[in-house]
């Protein structure tokens, strides 16, 4: 048989599941994309259908290989990247889900949250996990889950339910098959990446953390085994693709973007303009907690031993691009998004406006779920395009408000601070948009050639795992500059901007 020459990464995100067939020189080959549906059942709930997410996926690995016109005989190995936090808990004998996926977005589990803030646990928690206690990760989530499914954990204490974050519910999916003949072979599994990301895992050890599994009442039995990000866990079943694949890597989608932007090593820091925006620097083999009010949290990590500890600083901003799609389709301001740039290119500044998009509340570094969006600095003279250009501004802004804290961190810890950052997304094709961070920044801005990054990073893990990808200088090499926008303001105008912004913040806070 002649030897596999291509990587297929499977990258599972909120709005959609996409599929990147990737030759070994990383370049894409064919992709494919289906859309998911958004399920919003009260204030404040977000959920999805496990079996949409499933489909979806696998349809689309389908998909792309027939584009490709590869079969899966083709396909050294798969590469599973996700959405964090969003968790599930399904049956093992029959595969059904027993209740919908509960989104990382979804704020229901806010009590269970307050309660373990008034009981003292935060600290501890932040010590053994790095995060925040927030509604964000799984772990209250899967309380929840455990709380109000009926019989849920009982049936949890005996075995009979697996949890998972969305590529433990792929993987177990993709192994095991959609007959029930082969359900025994599915590999019910996670990497640290996104174990480090449910509140339940102890980030120094990279294991489960038994008294975090005591406090919020999670059975062992439920749990999936935690691998580093790259190796071979399972094959795929013969009936998904058509012959049995190895799955060779498994990160969170925002460190499998790091890896994908070769951020290998400390200092190396990478910004995704999405919807929001997830900004992460490379701390190296040290967990470093922030001060700063960031989160810590476990890189993807090739080697189970102490060499293969991999940390980052994450901060995530809740409206980046989505300040974009307000304007297009709450203002009408603009008929598609591509439209922002000439608009707010027509003046030549923002003509003293600020825009704080803090519609639900604003993320890192501030951490402020009651304030709200505010533009200040209007006069008779503000039009449409000053308010387009302080949209752009304000994702500019809330991204040099993270990296300053991560300054802030870095300086703490001796370490020395970020001195490029590499971004990707879709908000990042914005060359506006680019130039004003680099100017507020300092620091050259780096757009790389391939932007799916994400998709990249874990057919990379995969690459690796099979020989596929020598190494990671080999990576490195393939990552290529697309453009870089250098930083062409005085320090001072940009420390004026900053102080601005902040200015505006806190009246968006005092209310
Ligand atoms: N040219 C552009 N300028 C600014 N923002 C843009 C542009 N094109 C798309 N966007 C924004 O990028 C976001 C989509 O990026 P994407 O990476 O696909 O997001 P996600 O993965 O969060 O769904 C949208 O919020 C959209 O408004
Ligand atoms: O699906 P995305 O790209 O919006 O990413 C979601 C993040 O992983 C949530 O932490």
């Amino acid at each position: 048989m002649a030897r596999a020459t291509h990587l297929l990464a499977l990258d599972q995100g909120t709005s959609s599941s996409r599929s990147i067939v990737f030759d070994r020189e990383g370049r894409v080959v064919a992709s494919a994309q289906r859309e998911l549906t958004q399920h919003y059942p009260r204030p404040g709930w977000v959920e999805h259908d496990p079996m949409e997410i499933w489909a979806t996926q696998r349809d689309t690995a389908r998909e792309a290989l027939a584009r490709a016109g590869l079969a899966a005989a083709d396909v050294a190995a798969i590469g599973i990247t996700n959405q964090r936090e969003t968790t599930l808990l399904w049956d093992r004998r029959s595969g059904e889900p027993v209740h919908p996926a509960i989104v990382w977005q979804d704020r229901r589990t806010e009590p269970i949250c307050a309660a373990l803030r008034d009981g003292g646990h935060a600290e501890a928690i932040r010590a053994r996990t790095g995060l925040v206690v927030d509604p964000y990760f799984s772990g209250t989530k899967l309380q929840w889950l455990l709380d109000h499914v009926p019989g849920a954990r009982a049936r949890a204490e005996a075995g009979d339910l697996a949890f998972g974050t969305v590529d433990s519910w792929l993987l177990w999916r993709l192994t095991g098959g959609d007959d029930p003949a082969t359900r025994a072979q599915a590999a019910h599994a996670t990497d640290v990446s996104n174990a480090s990301r449910t509140m339940l895992f102890d980030v120094h050890r990279n294991d489960w953390d038994e008294d975090l599994l005591a406090l919020l009442r999670v059975p062992r039995a439920v749990l999936p085994a935690v691998h580093p990000s790259s190796g071979v866990v399972g094959h795929s079943a013969a009936a998904v693709l058509g012959a049995a694949v190895p799955v060779g890597g498994i990160a969170g989608d925002q460190q499998a973007a790091l890896f994908g932007q070769a951020c290998f090593r400390a200092g190396l820091a990478k910004n995704t303009y999405g919807t929001g925006c997830f900004l992460l620097m490379h701390t190296g083999d040290q967990f470093r907690p922030s001060a700063n009010g960031l989160v810590s949290t476990a890189a993807a990590q090739l080697d189970a031993g102490p060499a293969g500890r991999a940390y980052a600083l994450e901060g995530s901003v809740f409206i980046a691009g989505a300040v974009v799609q307000w304007l297009r389709d709450g203002l009408q301001a603009i008929r598609a998004s591509a439209d922002v740039q000439p608009l707010a290119e027509s003046v030549q500044d923002a003509g003293g406006v600020m825009l704080v998009p803090a519609f639900t509340g604003l993320g890192a570094p501030y951490w402020q779920p009651e304030a709200r969006g505010a533009i200040v600095g209007l006069t008779r003279g503000t039009t449409m395009a000053h308010i387009a250009r302080a949209a752009l501004e304000s994702i500019a802004f809330q991204s040099a408000a993270l990296l300053q804290a991560m300054g802030r961190d870095a300086e703490a810890a001796g370490a020395a601070p970020v001195s490029e950052l590499r971004v990707d997304g879709g908000a990042s094709v914005n060359d506006l948009l680019m130039q004003i961070q680099a100017d507020l920044l300092g620091v050259p801005v780096v757009r790389p050639q391939v932007v799916e990054t994400t998709a990249l990073g874990a057919a990379s893990l995969a690459g690796l795992a099979v020989g596929l990808t020598a190494g990671l200088d080999e990576l490195a090499a393939q990552w290529r500059i697309d453009r870089r926008f250098e930083p062409r303001w005085p320090r001072e105008r940009a420390a004026e901007a900053m102080a601005r912004w902040e200015h505006a913040v806190r009246q968006t806070v005092a209310r």
